[in-house]
Parts: C-alpha cells; structure tokens; sequence
C-alpha cells in the first residue's frame, strides 16, 4: 500500500480540535472542547463515558447532523459537511416508518442510494440480502408494530448496511433490549463487521459491550466541557467469543481499566457498568 493511502486510512475519520457550544436561554453551554481523534478503515471504536458527557453530541458531529462552533471533521480526507450515505446511523429507537413493512422500511434506504443507478431488481435484491443478513428474512412482510424491539433494532441495522455505507455510526443500539437480546445482537454485530469490514463508532454505557466489541475504547471526561480522557486499544484476537473471553486475563484486565476511569476518575457512579 502506498503511504499516502495508508496515511488516509489510519485517519479515515479525523477529528481535529473539535469544539460544541450550545446556545442556550441561559447563555452558551460548551458540551465538549479539545476533541482530537482517528479513526483507522475498519476499526471497531466505542464511545463510553458518564451520562451526558457528549458522546452522542460527537456522533452527531460525525454523522453531519450537527456542526461542530469550532474545529473540523473529516471522513476519507473529506470534510464533514452534512448528513451523506456513506455514513449511516442506528440510533437507540431504531427509528422506523411504522406504516411500512420490513422489507419497506430496509428498500427506502436501499433507494435513496442505489436508485439513480441501478434497476428495481437490484434494488430488491440489496433489500432482501440485508434482511436476510440479520436473520429476518422471515419477518419480512411485517410492520414495526408486529415485531419485538430486537427484531425492530435489527431492521435499522438491516436499513443501514443495506445502504454499504463506509461508516456505521451507532447511538446506543442495544441500550433498550433485555440482556439476552442484547447479547444475541452484539455477537450478529461482531459476525457482520467481520464479514463487512466497516468502520464503526458507537455510543454506549457498557463496558463490557465496549470490550466485547471494540478495537479501541474512547473514554470521555465527564461534562460540560467534556474531552476524551483516555483512548484504550483493545487487543483481543478476532472473532471473539464472550463464554471465552469472561475468564481470559487480558480481557478481564481490559474491562478493569474502563472501570476504573469511569468509577475511580470520573467521579459519579450512576449508569456506568
Ligand atoms: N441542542 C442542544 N442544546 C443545548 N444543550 C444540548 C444540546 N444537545 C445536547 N446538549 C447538552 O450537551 C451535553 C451532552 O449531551 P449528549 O446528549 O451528547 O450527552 P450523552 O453523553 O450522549 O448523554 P447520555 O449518555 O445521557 O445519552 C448535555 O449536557 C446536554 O444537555
């Protein structure tokens, strides 16, 4: 590969000096400042930190939802200017049209991409494949209100890989979902990354989802004005299995650190763990 590519790739999402100042009624409110940070082609980055922190304030940024009062963002050597299909999100409340099907829901996203360029047979074949990558293919002529949460969770994740966007960016995915449920996710999660190799950032409160899944673990100082703590890179071969990595000393140890910013560093004590 050559240097310039490889250069690119290490920062394939690159965050420079970011700040977020509110306005508010009561004057500005600044949620972060000095946000510096890479995300390499690939990687696996989780976002953890005490409730209200920021974390979804900085996805917001990325997915080009939000711009940022100072500092910039790019993806692939681009600058953030706005929402863009290569960077889709998933966010805690799945975010459905509840008047359409499954297959409906997943064939908007597929549409809005792939529409200008390629044929309704193509466009019916990308929708179904999605489905099926999430193991709902049997579910696919039901609407939002017939299924289970994990399943509804599943059909946003099916909506925004159908779209082959470079980045996934996840609010929470899982947060609402019992913990068998969420369990069952986060391994389909890691089985498709794999399979996929997409490069994703998602917010969430558990640490041992972060060590479960991540390749790095940005941790955030508690706000306002909040900033990245700490970046923790997890090196635990792939794939994973969480029976396995319960008893495994490295994991183990990995899951002590994130604790032990969170609970010993950051204060509070309240949604971590
Ligand atoms: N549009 C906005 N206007 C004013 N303040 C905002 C706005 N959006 C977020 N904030 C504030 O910025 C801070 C960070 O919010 P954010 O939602 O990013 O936190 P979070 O870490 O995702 O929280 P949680 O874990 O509870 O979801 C909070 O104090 C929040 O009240």
């Amino acid at each position: 590969m050559n240097a310039t590519l490889d250069l690119q790739n290490r920062k394939f999402i690159d965050i420079q000096n970011v700040e977020q100042t509110f306005k508010t009624a009561k004057g500005p409110f600044q949620a972060l400042r000095d946000i510096n940070l890479t995300v390499a082609k690939g990687e696996f980055v989780a976002l953890i930190g005490h409730s209200g922190c920021g974390k979804s304030t900085l996805l917001s940024l990325i997915a080009g939802l939000t711009m940022p009062t100072q500092g910039t963002l790019l993806c692939a050597n681009k600058e953030i200017g706005g929402p863009g299909p290569e960077r889709a999100v998933v966010f805690q409340n799945h975010s459905l049209l509840p008047w359409l099907t499954c297959y409906e829901n997943v064939y908007l996203g597929v549409e809005r991409v792939f529409g200008p360029t390629e044929n309704k047979a193509q466009l019916k074949a990308r929708t179904e494949a999605a489905l099926a990558l999430v193991g709902l293919t049997p579910a696919t002529h039901k609407r939002p209100g017939e299924i289970s949460g994990g399943m509804k969770q599943r059909v946003g994740i099916a909506r925004a890989l159908a779209m082959e966007p470079k980045v996934l960016l996840m609010d929470e995915p899982f947060g609402a979902l019992d913990a068998l449920t969420r369990a069952r996710l986060q391994d389909e999660l890691l089985a498709i990354v794999q399979k996929t190799q997409s490069t994703v950032v998602m917010v969430t409160h558990d640490v041992d989802e972060a060590v479960l899944l991540s390749d790095k673990i940005v941790m955030m100082t508690n706000g306002p004005s909040a900033t990245i703590g700490e970046v923790l890179s997890v090196e635990l071969a792939r794939p994973r299995n969480r029976v396995e990595l319960a008893e495994d000393p490295a994991y183990v140890h990995y899951r002590k650190a994130v604790i032990d910013f969170l609970y010993t560093r950051q204060g509070h004590v309240e949604k971590a763990a």
